[in-house]
């Protein structure tokens, strides 16, 4: 059973954004009536690893939450020997995703743990998968969190990064952002939770222009990148070591 999101549905004095339990209960309402094409992306997501999968290698999910994203890859992996690592610094998340991944049955090992991307060691990594994460992490530790996933990637391997980004001039992004708004509204949200959420999350979470993402990914040595789905300021892109 999944539970409304009515987080911000009472007039409040908004606090900064945080993944804790409150949010834990209400996460996947939340996430599929804020984030549009959600599902397909997963989905998507699932697919790209099965295509990228390497045998004897680690599949990471970056900021896993309840771990649709590892579900999906473990959904479509076919090659022999693969481990999937989920992490997320939030342990009211870790814990739900622990019973959650419990509720699916799988012959893929599965580690879920509680851990800070910045501090994470990657190793042996075929595919990665940052799936809306990036965006919260400061913008001074970006360029080395992405320069260690590189690092530790198998040739061929490929990272997977879903984000909400910045339109390169403020004319186009109030255009997206009104977009998104709309799509929200269309969800349920009155104007006061999209007002309210959008005081919580402008602190915590800075997104990037789709300009400065391939930079820093080409910067790092990706040798290509490809935007494979954007709906309004929601990108999903995949990097190829
Ligand atoms: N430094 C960090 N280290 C580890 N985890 C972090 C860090 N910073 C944030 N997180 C975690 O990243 C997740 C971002 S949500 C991902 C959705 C998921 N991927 C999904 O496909 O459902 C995106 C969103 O809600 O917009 C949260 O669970 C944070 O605790
Ligand atoms: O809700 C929003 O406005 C978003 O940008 C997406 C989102 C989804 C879940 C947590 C934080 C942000």
């Amino acid at each position: 059973m999944t539970i409304k999101d009515s987080i911000y549905a009472s007039e409040q004095q908004v606090k900064d954004f945080s993944f804790d339990q409150n949010v834990v209960e209400v996460f996947p309402d939340m996430i599929q009536r804020s984030v549009p094409g959600y599902a397909t992306i997963v989905s998507t997501m699932g697919k790209l690893a099965g295509e990228y999968a390497q045998s004897n290698s680690n599949l990471y999910d970056l900021g896993c939450s309840l771990g649709a994203v590892t579900l999906s890859m473990r959904r479509n992996i076919r090659t022999d020997n693969c481990h999937i690592i989920a992490v997320d610094n939030s342990q009211a998340m870790v814990e739900r995703c622990k019973v959650h991944l419990q509720g699916f049955k799988s012959d893929v090992p599965v580690t879920v743990t509680l851990g800070d991307i910045n501090e994470l060691e990657i190793q042996n990594a075929s595919v990665v998968a940052m799936n809306f994460t990036l965006q919260f992490i400061p913008h001074a530790q970006r360029q080395a969190v992405l320069a260690k996933i590189y690092a530790n990637l198998k040739p061929g391997g490929v990272l997977l990064l879903s984000e909400k980004i910045k339109a390169e001039n403020e004319q186009c992004d109030n255009l997206l952002i009104d977009l998104h708004h709309d799509f929200k509204r269309h969800n349920g949200y009155s104007e006061l939770e999209i007002s309210q959420k959008r005081t919580a999350i402008e602190n915590v979470m800075r997104p990037d222009t789709l300009s400065a993402h391939f930079t820093r990914l080409q910067d790092i040595g990706f040798s290509q990148t490809q935007v494979w789905y954007q709906c309004f300021n929601f990108c999903s892109m995949v990097a190829i070591k």
